[in-house]
């Protein structure tokens, strides 16, 4: 089979270089276009250069439906109103889109999934396999302790990070609300501030720490009456992000059309 043609959008961001970097390194893939934003200073600059590799001749461009001719597949770490304007474009070309984007809402997911008829789409607030696999933990405890046991989620990013809590707390929150059968919707607890009365039983309480370079933080917390249970995951790097949407990628390619997660992709759902 031919290498997969990869678009990055964002590709001049954190995450957009660390893309372009796994994909030099990664079989059977090619950087195909660099998406940046309309007014964007590095728009014309070559992708590899700013990744801190040698030019590959791939250069920013802010025009989707031209780089998507000739591509297989978009990976999109970027911000929701981009991810939202990719996405049809995307399906409309074919393409399948890995949206790494965080600070989606109820709306948005609405929009994405409204392609998933005709196009492939895998969605993850977080593509490592050690949150995917903490997810899996998460559910599991969750089932096994009732409502004694307080769950609460805490967080820290860098202080560059635009949305809270982290698309990764969203995650584990799912996670863990599957595990007790509740709707996390409706049984979430965010951003104490002053007089805040006690603490609702079955709740799962998010908070958010920023500052410096941290990479992304989680740990779920199941405090019980006279013990307590803390998961923890510490990212240390981007590139196993990177990683994860690349394999995202390689395995969506040639899929039926649908909405796929993490768990599909690393087999995770009977774990
Ligand atoms: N799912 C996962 O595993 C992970 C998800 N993320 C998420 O990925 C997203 C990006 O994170 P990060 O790389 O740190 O953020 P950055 O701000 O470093 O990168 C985002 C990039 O997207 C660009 N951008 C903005 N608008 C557009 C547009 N219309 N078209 C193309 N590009 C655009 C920005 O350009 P400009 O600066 O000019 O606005 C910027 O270069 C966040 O939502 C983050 O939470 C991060 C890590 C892992
Ligand atoms: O913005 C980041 O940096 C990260 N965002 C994702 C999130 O919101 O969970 C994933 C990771 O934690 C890094």
């Amino acid at each position: 089979m031919a290498d997969m043609r990869l678009i990055v959008a964002g590709a001049g961001g954190r995450m957009g270089r660390a893309l372009v970097r796994v994909i030099s390194e990664t079989p059977g893939t090619v950087l195909a276009g660099a998406l940046e934003a309309p007014g964007s200073e590095l728009l014309g600059k070559d992708a590899g250069v700013l990744a801190g590799l040698p030019a590959n001749g791939v250069m920013l461009s802010a025009d989707l439906w031209t780089l998507s001719a000739n591509a297989d597949g978009i990976l999109d770490f970027t911000v929701p109103a981009a991810t939202i304007a990719n996405v049809a474009i995307a399906a409309e070309r074919g393409l399948v889109h890995i949206v790494g984007t965080t600070g989606l809402s109820v709306s948005d997911m609405a929009v994405i999934k409204s392609v998933t008829s005709r196009a492939v789409v895998v969605q993850s607030g977080n593509m490592s396999l050690g949150i995917n696999l903490l997810a899996a933990l998460v559910k599991r405890v969750a089932q096994s302790l009732d409502e004694s046991f307080d769950i609460e989620i805490v967080e820290m990013h860098h202080k560059a990070k635009i949305d809270a809590p982290s698309g990764t707390a969203f995650l584990l929150g799912e996670a863990a609300a599957a595990g007790r059968g509740i709707d996390l919707h409706a049984r979430s607890a965010r951003g104490r501030d002053g007089h805040t009365g006690a603490r609702r039983p079955g709740d799962i309480g998010f908070a958010a720490l920023r500052g410096g370079t941290v990479t992304g933080d989680h740990s779920v917390i199941f405090a019980g009456p006279m013990e307590r249970i803390e998961l923890t995951h510490r990212a240390e790097d981007r590139t196993m992000f990177a990683q994860g949407a690349v394999k995202a990628a390689l395995w969506a390619r040639g899929k039926a059309p649908g909405f796929y997660t993490m768990t599909d992709v690393l087999g995770l759902a009977d774990f």
